[in-house]
């Protein structure tokens, strides 16, 4: 199976988490992306939902398939929120905001009743940390955080714009700082150091979050409970 296909598949299964009347959080990036367009589907076919966005990007996406999208603000309090992942390690520990979205993400998640994980199983680890840490950070405060967070060992470096042109903006309006840092051991003490950094806004480090992670592989989906 390629990983377009887990993609696909995990989209595809986490569609069935969603039932009649809910709230539903939906998350930002290629394999919510997929879920999105499933439950389009569904919602064609007479599911009755209605859903908060965690980008522009999955708002814009949801409206186009004619589902009832509103924002946070008017709907506050979500049944499920689901979404994909950098990287997910044991406990759901995680990393996101490859696609830099996590600010909104991470608000969201903490507006729903239970976080469901969608990952290819590529995105499985030990050790958090393969993956580059993204911290969003104020304009005025990049040069500051940036010299905070390579004086506690994180190795940032500036998020490029996907065009190359220029720096990458959030949603939000605010830079990307990501981190090589390696191997995360200890995720709570570095989410704590970073989050005591001024002018950071969030980072991707999403602990004590998620409530059940949705693994597809060769084997099908698997299911990884903290
Ligand atoms: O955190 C995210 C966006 O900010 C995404 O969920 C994460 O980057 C995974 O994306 P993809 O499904 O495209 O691999």
């Amino acid at each position: 199976m390629t990983q377009d296909e887990a993609k696909a598949l995990v989209g595809k299964r986490a569609v069935e988490f969603v039932q009649d009347g809910m709230a539903v959080g939906l998350g930002t990036g290629s394999t919510s992306t997929l879920f999105i367009k499933a439950l389009g589907e569904r919602v064609k076919q007479g599911l009755k939902i209605r859903c908060v966005a965690s980008s522009d990007a999955s708002h814009n996406l949801a409206a186009s398939l004619g589902m009832d999208i509103t924002t946070l603000d008017k709907l506050p309090d979500l049944d499920v929120y689901i979404d994909g992942a950098d990287e997910v390690a044991p406990g759901l520990t995680l990393i996101k905001g490859g696609g830099g979205a996590m600010l909104r993400e991470k608000i969201v998640a903490s507006s729903a009743k239970k976080f469901i994980v969608v990952v290819d199983q590529t995105k499985v680890v030990k050790t958090l940390g393969r993956f580059p840490l993204p911290v969003e950070v104020i304009k005025m405060a990049l040069p500051l955080v940036h010299s905070k967070l390579a004086a506690l060992g994180l190795n940032p470096s500036q998020r490029p714009a996907k065009n190359g042109d220029g720096p990458y903006l959030t949603d939000e309006g605010n830079y990307i700082l990501d981190c090589a840092c390696g191997q995360i051991p200890d995720p709570a003490a570095t989410a704590a150091a970073i989050r005591g950094i001024v002018g950071v806004v969030e980072h991707g480090l999403f602990l004590n979050m998620a409530s059940l992670a949705l693994i597809a592989g060769d084997g099908g989906v698997t299911e990884m409970y903290p």
